[in-house]
């Protein structure tokens, strides 16, 4: 495993995973995941489809039951049953539930309320949020008339509304044009700055390699390299994440593959 786990931060951990595993019938999804992560981190969690990325997440956020091992978040694990410290949790969901036969201004002062705040106070932060986002004329309309882009917008905003410590990100630039993701990168990165935690999930490795000051991989069930961008390209010699991802997961067949894939396609 390539490992420098360097952590920017003496405080302690606000996550810790502790040989996390997770079986779904009798098949190992997580196989044994140590982690810690400290304040202020953006983390790149990557691995090939069905590595178990949304898995953890979803445990972390007590979504997911039936783990063995040692999960804590500020503290707390999520088998205890507690909410609190699900308050200062945001989450966007690869595939969000949305209910859109709502309005933005609906939907977002709902979420707010449920996170604790004010509906006035939701309302005007919502309104305001969406403003920055260029959809200040849409506050009124229902989110089933949304563009992906549009609703993937909602979702950010509804994992934000409430302030929190940590953020989990499951693809959240899915449908986002050029000049919004230049936003939300930018989002991110002061939100680290001030000490958030962002728990980034991607398969659109630049991203990942630009915005992360920690990429950790996941292959197998288990964390197979853990370290800055700098650090694995480093180590494992390759130029970009894209290459390190190909080389760490053992993949070098892609054009053989798509030879096949074609060849298939052309049989009538
Ligand atoms: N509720 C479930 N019941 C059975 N199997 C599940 C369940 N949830 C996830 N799995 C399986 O666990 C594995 C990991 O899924 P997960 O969604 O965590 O992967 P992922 O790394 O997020 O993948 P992707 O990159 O495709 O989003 C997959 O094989 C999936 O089929």
């Amino acid at each position: 495993m390539i490992s420098n786990n360097s952590s920017n931060s003496n405080n302690s951990p606000v996550i810790t995973l502790r040989d996390l595993r997770m079986r779904f019938s009798d098949r190992y999804v997580l196989n044994g995941i140590d982690l810690d992560v400290n304040p202020g981190q953006i983390i790149g969690y990557i691995g090939p489809n069905g590595a178990g990325k949304s898995t953890t997440v979803k445990i972390m956020l007590g979504l997911v039951e039936g783990y063995t091992g040692e999960v804590r978040v500020f503290g707390e694990s999520p088998s205890d049953g507690g909410v609190d410290y699900k308050k200062r949790i945001g989450y966007v969901p690869e595939v969000a539930e949305v209910y859109d036969t709502l309005t933005a201004r609906e939907y977002l002062t709902f979420i707010g309320e449920l996170y604790g705040l004010k509906p006035a106070d939701a309302e005007s932060k919502a309104r305001r949020l969406l403003e920055m986002f260029g959809l200040k004329d849409v506050f009124d309309v229902r989110i089933a008339t949304f563009s992906k882009g549009m609703k993937q917008k909602v979702l950010i905003i509804s994992s934000l509304l409430h302030n929190p410590d940590i953020l989990f990100l499951d693809e959240p630039l899915s449908g986002l044009d050029a000049n919004s993701v230049m936003v939300v990168k930018e989002i991110l990165a002061l939100l680290a700055a001030q000490g958030k935690t962002i728990f980034y999930s991607s398969h659109i490795m630049d991203v990942v390699e630009k915005i992360s000051d920690r990429i950790i991989l996941l292959d197998g069930g288990r964390i197979v390299a853990d370290g800055s961008f700098e650090e694995l390209k480093g180590q494992s010699q390759e130029g970009s994440l894209e290459q390190i991802f190909n080389q760490l997961t053992g993949f070098n067949e892609h054009q053989e593959i798509a030879e096949q894939f074609v060849a298939i396609v052309q049989e009538v």
